[in-house]
């Protein structure tokens, strides 16, 4: 958590004259601005044959936030939201695609020679898996004096003294120098992990699921070590975790992402409280709850998987599972009906459906409604009211003739909501979220469609 009094010891003078307490309420340690980061694929065998375009997975795509000094940001959100991606690429350990992330005002992608040896030193990261992070064949000792080494920093009795403190510092003996990795529980691992990243005396560090490896009765231990960490040493963090009870533990401010963008972003209790996009609130009751009570409650699980980051849904890119989806204005229906007709869109337009035990083609009148009939009983759950049952009748009387595109379209016309026409955009301020459901009708009633957005190159 952050502290009151987020100065440095430098006091003033450096930043245009500014003291560190006015810098630390104007200006963010970390500024991310429209980050993208895509991965080219074309290594199948197949690809390569067919000599098709490379495809873009769209790990991290438009990301803007900002860390404040002395504060913990979450970045939460499912596995392969591009969570660990953000966090490598803002720090330099990923070649961004497009964007900017400042550092102290400073451009990172921009620094060179000893400006970024200076970045190297500030800003440090402290990985998941203490079993794969640290070189099995080293000393404890030579693994958090390593970055010492690297970096050339003081004397070698200096450099010594100071491996012995950290150790001392996150929790063990000094006496353990000379031990082996492996000699070590998960926990005391991660916590050479922290020396480690602590030698160079940063000011930022990424946590990367930093206690997700650990058994449940170490992961506090942790938590509250770094806790005591950053305030002793006035560290800010960027903490990355799929689990909200770490991210409520430890964090000041959290930013929800899906799939490669941030859907919402806000402080730790007003997300935990008064959550506003759905997914944010469909990841929150998806928690396994810790009173009887609670527990008895149904517990909702957000349904299906996170779609294909190679190619995310037009739109809002969490409509394909949102329980909230928006009909159209002159819409008159509830929101269990419109879902199973949104899937059933879904399905037709991505041509998922089994037509071959109907039979097919040349089909009288007759067959058409028997077809359309059995077609409806396999494809949906419950009986639709009288208008959308007509509606969708005749997008299903398409199939008989197999005519998907002629299905799709009509269900289209009706059906289309706003969520997959424009991607909503995070907006500013304090709690900010991307869904239409908080749309300003007054501004965006002229607002330009952008459905698939095309991205940078
Ligand atoms: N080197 C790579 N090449 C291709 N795709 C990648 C690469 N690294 C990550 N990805 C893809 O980018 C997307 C985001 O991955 P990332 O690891 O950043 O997600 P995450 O939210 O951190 O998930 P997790 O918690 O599982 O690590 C995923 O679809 C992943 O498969």
């Amino acid at each position: 958590m952050s502290t009151d009094d987020a100065s440095t010891a430098d006091g003033t003078g450096a930043n245009g004259g500014k003291t560190t307490d006015e810098r630390s309420v104007d200006e963010p340690l970390v500024r991310v601005d429209d980050l993208h980061k895509y991965f080219w694929e074309n290594d199948s065998v197949f690809d390569r044959l067919l000599g098709g375009e490379p495809v873009a997975v769209r790990a991290v795509d438009g990301v803007s936030f900002d860390v404040h000094r002395g504060e913990t940001l979450g970045l939460v959100g499912e596995s392969g939201c591009g969570k660990s991606t953000t966090g490598e690429t803002l720090l330099r350990l990923q070649e961004a695609t497009d964007g900017r992330v400042e550092f102290e005002g400073r451009d990172v992608y921009d620094l060179g020679g000893d400006e970024l040896n200076e970045f190297r030193r500030e800003a440090q990261v402290v990985f998941q898996d203490p079993f794969s992070s640290l070189d099995p064949r080293m000393t404890v000792g030579e693994i958090v004096r390593q970055p010492l080494d690297v970096h050339d920093v003081d004397t070698d009795a200096e450099r010594r003294k100071r491996v012995r403190d950290l150790l001392e510092r996150v929790g063990l003996s000094a006496d353990q120098l000379d031990r082996y990795p492996h000699e070590f529980s998960g926990g005391q691992r991660q916590r050479i992990g922290i020396a480690r990243a602590l030698a160079l005396e940063p000011e930022f560090l990424v946590l990367d699921e930093p206690t997700s490896a650990l058994d449940v009765s170490v992961q506090a231990q942790v938590l509250n070590l770094l806790e005591d960490l950053q305030t002793e040493f006035d560290l800010t963090y960027l903490l990355i975790s799929h689990d909200l009870s770490v991210i409520r533990h430890i964090c000041d401010r959290v930013a929800v992402m899906y799939l490669g963008e941030i859907v919402e972003i806000g402080p730790v209790e007003t997300i935990f409280e008064e959550p506003k996009h759905p997914y944010t609130e469909a990841l929150l009751e998806s928690v396994p709850r810790a009173t009887t009570a609670e527990r008895d409650r149904d517990r909702e699980t957000i349904s299906g998987d996170v779609p294909s980051p190679r190619d995310p849904p037009s739109g809002c890119r969490f409509r394909t599972r949102c329980p909230m989806v928006i009909p159209p204005d002159d819409l008159a229906i509830d929101q269990d009906e419109y879902r199973a007709i949104v899937n059933l869109r879904e399905r037709i337009e991505r041509r998922d459906v089994s037509l071959e035990s109907l039979g097919e083609d040349d089909f009288d009148a007759g067959e058409t409604r028997a077809f359309v009939t059995e077609l409806k009983g396999r494809l949906l759950e419950s009986d639709l009211s009288g208008r959308h049952e007509a509606v969708v009748d005749e997008a299903l009387a398409h199939l008989a003739s197999a005519d998907w595109d002629a299905a799709a379209e009509r269900l289209a016309s009706t059906y289309e909501s706003v969520c997959e026409r424009r991607n909503p955009e995070l907006g500013d301020g304090h709690h900010p979220v991307a869904c239409h459901l908080y749309d300003d009708p007054e501004s965006t009633s002229g607002t330009d469609e952008r459905g698939d957005q095309a991205g940078p190159n």
